[in-house]
């Protein structure tokens, strides 16, 4: 069942990163302290960047057992291991590298030069794999139950690698996809699907700047997921836009701002 999206705007894209890392910290630790470890999915791109290295520049990032945390990828650029236009390799020099993970719970998608070389449906099958055996018979699924999976939103409304009207947004089966032909480049690309995407407790749609207003406000326009991909992007039990104020600037007045009481 999909969960009706609750926003929060701040000021600006610094604001935003500082406050989204702050309730991503807390999000962990509390997980930790309830179940005894965290799964957390992180994104690519601007904001998700952005979030990272406001995390590691937190003193609170200290409240988190870092041994006891799982990170997936909502998706990846499908390119040799250490490419500086990796999504992982990115995250790595934001944050990763600067707090003590476990690297057996540093879950990567594959890279082009990996185990399946090439060929990026099977890549995407590996790493579906990898999730099923982190999901255990006991989550009921294909993919763990995520606590926090967060998605950067592009400016064609893009939330991981599904981009409007291509086949990964209309898969319903499996949970891990390749991807040819994505219009931003890289072409190539291994994606989480909408229906892993679901499995999340939380999901964060991070958008900021004046690039990601009409996105924003087409996708929670009532937008169907295939022409607006971000608009099938729901949590099981909350769905967060976290907005600055530029890309929230032209959402109907009927969302935001909050009717005053
Ligand atoms: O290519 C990608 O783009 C999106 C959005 O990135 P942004 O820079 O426009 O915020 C990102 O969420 C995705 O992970 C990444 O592969």
């Amino acid at each position: 069942m999909s969960t009706a999206p609750q926003l929060v705007v701040h000021r600006d894209k610094e604001l935003m990163a500082q406050a989204a890392a702050a309730r991503l910290i807390t999000r962990i630790v509390d997980a930790q302290a309830s179940r005894g470890s965290a799964s957390v999915v992180l994104t690519g791109g601007r904001n998700g960047n952005g979030l990272l290295a406001a995390l590691a520049a937190a003193p609170a990032r200290d409240a988190i057992d870092w041994s006891r945390l799982d990170l997936w990828w909502g998706d990846e650029r499908f390119l040799p291991e250490g490419d500086p236009e990796r999504n992982v390799t990115q995250a790595r020099e934001a944050l990763l590298d600067s707090v003590p993970l476990d690297p057996k719970r540093v879950h990567a998608m594959p890279a082009s030069d990996g185990p399946s070389g090439t060929d990026v449906d099977a890549a995407a099958a590996a790493y579906a794999e990898d999730l099923a055996r982190a999901a255990g018979p006991e989550n009921h699924g294909p993919v763990p139950t995520f606590d926090v999976l967060m998605l950067g939103v592009g400016p064609d409304t893009h939330v991981a690698s599904l981009f409007p009207e291509l086949p990964a947004v209309r898969e319903t089966d499996r949970t891990v996809v390749g991807v040819h032909g994505a219009p931003k480049p890289p072409p190539t690309r291994v994606t989480l699907t909408l229906p892993a995407i679901r499995a999340a407790r939380e999901v964060w749609l991070l958008a900021a700047g004046e690039d990601k207003a009409q996105a924003a406000a087409i996708a929670l326009s009532g937008a169907g997921e295939i022409q607006a991909p971000a608009a099938g992007a729901y949590g099981r039990s909350r769905t967060l836009w976290l907005l600055d104020a530029a890309a929230a600037s032209q959402l109907p007045r009927s969302l935001y701002p909050p009717a005053s009481a």
